[in-house]
């Protein structure tokens, strides 16, 4: 079934669900699902059929109306029904097909760029076309480029949709209306489950499943504006529920972590000076700040937890070595926990600079190490002789048994889940709970990250080392791409370095390979004097490692990589970065990636290729790219530029992993949810416990609420 194309039926209309599923199933069990579909859902996060529930629309298209070509502005996206006039195949540069056609007033260019011929038959004169796309405003006059279209033979046949149309974030192989179709079920489901029709007090109307059902199928009725602007009282629910939720979890979450005694490490900085003539710079004023208030943290008898928040480049990994190297002078372990495999290996081979001569025995845990050298660094780490253990979550697998873990470092938390963050209590000797240290690059005012990592203590490093000159950053169509590729040639020659970045808006790792794979043979053939590497996230971590050492080395000069590299990629040598499509990518995402150049004492350069044509909003995104390099200065715009596009279900690219409410746009809801949180605790402690199991999963193993 298409729950967006229809009217929704009524809540609790079976959909054909067999009635044993609960929510806890696993998607698979779904009509028409079955395990191919499951895998691939697994891409969007979506295991069992609860998921299904909070997969939630991150835009709607409206298409309850025919609009008028005269009434609309340039960019607008409409559904128009209009007349076909002609249809002609024409060679302007690229091959591609013509359809005009009128709305009775007036005139309006289709143009497609793959078509074939039943598909340019079809056009035949006097037919009526129903269209749903961009409508531009050219020297031409109104134009569509490969709209979505249904063809009939007369006016009548073609309507309006009934209600908004909700679009979801997909991966490959899975259609928005097959999502309908299962989230359709699920939201049956939900309505037998005992757990929704509890009512929970503070929460304003409507109830959670009233609120989801508003928001997957909206009524004919609905105000639209309110939904489109994301201010729907539907909408307001699921967001104050999820920050609740996420303020109950965060406040049960240290209570527990620090419950528990903690190793006391006594520092007072003293590995400084030796680290300092291994860094071979001096620390700026911010990193020496901040190494102190972590190193005050240690000294307690309570564990750390403490989140040090720099902008990109600022310098985080030198608080992370200082912290490690003082918990191996008092003899006990630390890991470091990097969100990708490729960081890992970063972190290992800068980390093994710095501290290796300063004694420290550092063991990275990555994937497809043989047995025996996995065997041997598995007894290092349980036998203590590994004093800092680097990897990814797999550093946290039951087979690695820690000596002395005191200290753990999260690089990038928005990736490590609450349930592990209070599992990690657990991993110390003799009843000690580790110190926590998160680290993040994703600039946030500093009060308001207080109140949204409730549970930690906030360190900021809020100054950038010396000597680095801003990056510059220009914008340009596509079409200027070969130009592009004549400036790497250029800076090629002269020994620089360069990214090029391929991005794709699909979330699927496969597909995005392909297009880099692509892509480094397109430059390879086009500048065979320069040496061209590749890194995609489906490569072997062996294969990843090869790439990024040859690039590190200088070896490779043009570097093509999938967003792999968005998050702390660090090769100061590399000063220039071709980012592909980049209005598809929002505001952090650019800055991040673009964090990756200006690292070094040259200047630097950042080419920003679009697609044209651009809309308003991914015109402003580029600007403000060009305008400043301050990430605070464009988290507080990308907040601006939001608007109504975007509003909720969202890939949780955020700051917490919220999938619902944004901590920045919904800064001033927080207080009163604040309250709510400290009373639920006191009076209603099953509804916490439940409502934190809705939002943000299990984590009553590791203890009462
Ligand atoms: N005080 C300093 N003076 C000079 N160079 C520094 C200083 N601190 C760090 N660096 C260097 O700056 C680069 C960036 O440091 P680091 O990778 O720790 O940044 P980061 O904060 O983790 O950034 P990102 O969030 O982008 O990963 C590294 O090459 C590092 O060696």
């Amino acid at each position: 079934m298409t729950g967006g194309t229809r009217k929704a039926p009524p809540r609790g209309t079976r959909s054909g669900v067999p009635a044993s599923l609960s929510l806890d199933a696993e998607v698979q069990f779904l009509k028409g699902a079955g395990p191919h579909l499951a895998s691939r859902l697994r891409a969007l996060d979506i295991t069992q059929v609860r998921h299904l529930l909070f997969h939630l629309p991150f835009r709607y298209e409206d298409r309850r109306h025919f609009a008028a070509l005269h009434g609309l502005v340039d960019g607008a996206e409409a559904l128009l029904r209009v007349r076909v006039d002609r249809a002609e195949v024409r060679y302007t540069g690229r091959r591609q097909l013509i359809v005009t056609a009128h709305d009775g007033d007036d005139w309006l260019r289709i143009r497609f760029f793959h078509f074939g011929d039943a598909q340019t038959r079809s056009f035949a004169s006097g037919r009526w076309l129903r269209a749903y796309g961009v409508v531009r405003f050219g020297q031409g006059g109104a134009e569509m480029i490969h709209p979505e279209y249904t063809l009939a033979d007369s006016a009548d046949e073609l309507r309006a949709e009934a209600q908004l149309t909700p679009i979801y974030s997909l991966t490959t192989g899975v259609t928005q209306a097959r999502l309908r179709g299962l989230i359709a079920q699920a939201l049956d489901i939900a309505s037998r489950d005992a757990a929704f029709a509890e009512s929970l007090p503070d929460l304003p109307q409507p109830a959670t499943l009233d609120a989801l059902c508003a928001i997957h199928r909206p009524a004919s009725d609905v105000d639209a504006a309110q939904l489109l602007a994301g201010t729907h009282p539907a909408q307001l629910r699921l967001i104050d529920e999820e920050l609740l939720a996420h303020q109950l979890v965060m406040r049960v979450l240290r209570r527990q972590v620090r419950s528990r005694p903690a190793p006391v490490i006594r520092s007072r900085i003293d590995g400084m000076p030796a680290l300092q003539a291994q860094l071979g710079f001096v620390p700026t004023g911010a990193q020496t700040r901040v190494i102190a208030e972590v190193a005050a943290d240690l000294s307690q008898t309570r564990p750390m937890l403490r989140l040090v928040q720099g902008d990109v480049g600022s310098g985080k990994t030198v608080v992370a070595a200082a912290a490690m190297l003082a918990a191996k002078q008092a003899g006990w372990q630390s890991v470091l926990m990097a969100p990708t495999e490729l960081l890992a290996e970063q972190h290992a081979r800068n980390l093994a600079q710095w501290l290796s001569p300063l004694g420290v025995h550092i063991a990275l845990l990555k994937s497809g190490l043989k047995k025996s050298a996995r065997d041997a660094t598995l007894s290092a780490i349980a036998g203590g002789e590994a004093n800092v253990i680097i990897g990814t979550h797999a550093v946290f697998q039951a087979s690695v048994q820690f000596s002395r873990l005191a200290l753990v470092v999260v690089d990038e938390q928005h990736r490590f889940g609450v349930g592990q963050r209070l599992s990690l209590r657990d991993k110390g000797p003799d009843g000690l709970s580790p110190h926590q240290l998160v680290m993040t690059a994703t600039p946030i005012p500093r009060t308001l990250a207080q109140t949204i990592y409730a549970d930690l203590d906030v360190s900021v490093i809020d100054e950038l080392p010396p000597g680095r000159t801003p990056v510059l950053t220009v914008v340009l169509g596509n079409t200027r791409r070969h130009e592009v590729m004549e400036r790497l040639r250029a800076a090629c020659r002269q020994s620089r370095q360069a990214y090029w970045v391929c991005t794709l808006i699909e979330v699927s790792d496969e597909v995005e390979a392909q297009a880099a794979e692509a892509v480094a043979q397109q430059l390879t053939e086009e500048l065979p004097d320069v040496s061209v590497g590749l890194v995609h996230g489906r490569m072997k971590s062996a294969d990843k490692d090869a790439q990024m050492n040859a690039f590190k080395a200088g070896e490779i000069q043009l570097l093509v990589a999938t967003t792999v590299i968005e998050v702390g990629v660090d090769v100061p040598n590399a000063s220039i970065m071709v980012i592909e499509n980049a209005e598809r990518l929002g505001l952090a995402q650019l800055h991040q990636l673009r964090g990756r150049v200006g690292r070094g004492s040259r200047e630097s350069q950042c080419v920003l290729m679009y697609q044209p044509p651009l809309s308003d909003t991914a015109r402003a995104r580029l600007q403000t790219m060009r305008s400043t390099t301050d990430g605070f200065e464009i988290a507080q715009r990308d907040l601006e530029l939001r608007g109504p596009g975007e509003i909720l279900g969202r890939r949780q690219t955020g700051l917490i992993g919220l999938k619902v409410a944004d901590p920045v746009r919904d800064a001033e809801r927080i207080p009163a949810l604040q309250v709510w949180a400290d009373r639920w605790l006191e009076q209603h402690p099953p509804l916490a416990s439940r409502l934190i199991e809705r939002w943000v999963g299990d984590i009553k193993r590791y203890g009462q609420v």
